[in-house]
């Protein structure tokens, strides 16, 4: 069985890939320090607790499981957090990039897919967004991404890595049937908070600004299924047993939703009305993200098998509704592997010190 290396596997979108790499026939090992990612959602390999930024843990890894390529996903992912706390996001997510890479050379390995986004690109001159678009971030979570593939680019020209950076758009949707969904503390993402406030378990959703310069006044967006984004990395990797060189591909369905319609699509979906109420636009947020895939689709043969709507809301609905909160106890993480959180909605215990305070494994703002 082939061995990939995966950090961040005990994340959302890498469980997901997870479990598209052993159905393919891969033995996916997991390089997680849980700060966001869970243990029950490691199933299909080995997790392996460890910081990417950390190089003795990496060569430990490295030399016990002998990988041939390595999809890396962990990183700091909310973009507000990222314009409150930008050096967070440079150390972990530049940083860690930097420790893999120079694993990676020490241990020979020379295949990566890497977790990018469409932030690389900040407020686009033409829609949709394709990738001959210059890259201009105005976010450091965008920043930091940009500079990664920047960093990518060189080590493919100096020292022969074959790199696919995947720019996803907004990953959405679940797996409910593998046990397997969105489940960030604290939570930002507009399509579970949506269903958390028709849950009844926030008052409302905020709608951060109604007046962009969009069709209804709301950001529009392109959401795209996670199991679509899973195949898109089995079909990166392949492509960089092929092909050498760094190669980036936007990944999204084409199609953009505003925030007015998603939560229509909830409502929809789970026959509950999604009680909102207003705030101000948030720091760091495009007006308008809409992918041009024709590059990965012609390329790598990437087809979405789930780009309707109201599909991928009701695959979240059931995970958040049904799957979730059923989830067994004994399925969290132990208690010296347990992620501390502020705000916590995760009905689980977090780590408590003496005085009921919450302790913060490291300072960074996690989405
Ligand atoms: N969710 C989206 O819509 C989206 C969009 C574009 C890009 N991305 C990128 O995709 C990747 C995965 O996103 P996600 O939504 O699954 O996020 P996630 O938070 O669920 O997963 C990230 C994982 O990385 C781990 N991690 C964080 N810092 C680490 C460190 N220093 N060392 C080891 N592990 C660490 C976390 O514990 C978590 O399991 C990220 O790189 C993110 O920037 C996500
Ligand atoms: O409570 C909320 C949450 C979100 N939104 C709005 O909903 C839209 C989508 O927001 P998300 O937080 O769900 O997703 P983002 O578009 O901000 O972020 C996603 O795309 C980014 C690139 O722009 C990053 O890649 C990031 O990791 C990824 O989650 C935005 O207009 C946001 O302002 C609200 O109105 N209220």
């Amino acid at each position: 069985m082939r061995t990939i290396l995966v950090t961040g596997g005990a994340g959302y979108i890498g469980s997901h890939t997870c479990q598209a790499l052993a159905r393919a026939g891969w033995r996916p090992v997991v390089l997680d320090d849980l700060s966001s990612g869970h243990p029950w959602a490691v199933q299909w390999g080995p997790l392996e607790p460890g910081d990417v930024r950390d190089p003795a843990r990496l060569d430990a890894v490295f030399a016990r499981h002998a990988p041939e390529a390595v999809i890396h996903f962990a990183g700091l992912i909310e973009v507000g957090a990222s314009v409150r706390d930008p050096g967070a996001f440079y150390a972990v997510n530049v940083g860690g990039s930097l420790a893999l890479l120079e694993a990676m050379r020490r241990h020979g390995v020379n295949r990566l897919i890497f977790s990018s986004t469409c932030a690389v690109f900040g407020p686009p001159d033409r829609l949709p967004l394709d990738e001959d678009l210059p890259h201009r971030p105005i976010s450091p979570y965008g920043a930091s991404k940009a500079m990664v593939e920047r960093i990518l680019a060189d080590h493919a020209a100096a020292h022969g890595l074959r790199a696919v950076a995947l720019r996803y758009f907004n990953a959405a949707g679940a797996d409910p049937a593998a046990g397997l969904g969105e489940a960030h503390a604290p939570e930002t993402h507009l399509i579970p908070l949506a269903i958390a406030a028709a849950l009844g378990q926030r008052p409302a959703l905020t709608l951060f600004g109604t007046d962009y310069d969009t069709p209804d006044g709301t950001c529009v967006r392109d959401f795209v299924h996670v199991n679509d984004l899973a195949a898109a990395h089995l079909l990166a990797l392949d492509w960089t047993g092929r092909e050498a060189g760094m190669h980036g591909f936007n990944l999204g369905n084409g199609v953009g939703y505003s925030v007015r319609e998603v939560i229509a699509a909830v409502e929809r979906v789970s026959g509950r009305p999604v009680p909102v109420s207003f705030g101000p636009r948030r720091a760091g947020d495009p007006p308008h993200l809409v992918a041009d895939s024709r590059r990965i689709r012609a390329r790598l043969g990437w087809n979405p098998r789930h780009p309707a709507i109201d599909d991928i809301v009701a695959s979240a609905w059931d995970w958040h509704h049904r799957v979730f909160p059923a989830l067994p106890a004994r399925l969290a993480p132990p208690e010296s592997l347990r992620p501390v959180r502020e705000n916590d909605d995760d009905p689980r215990p977090a780590t408590r010190d003496e005085n009921g305070e919450h302790k913060r494994r490291r300072g960074a703002g996690q989405g």
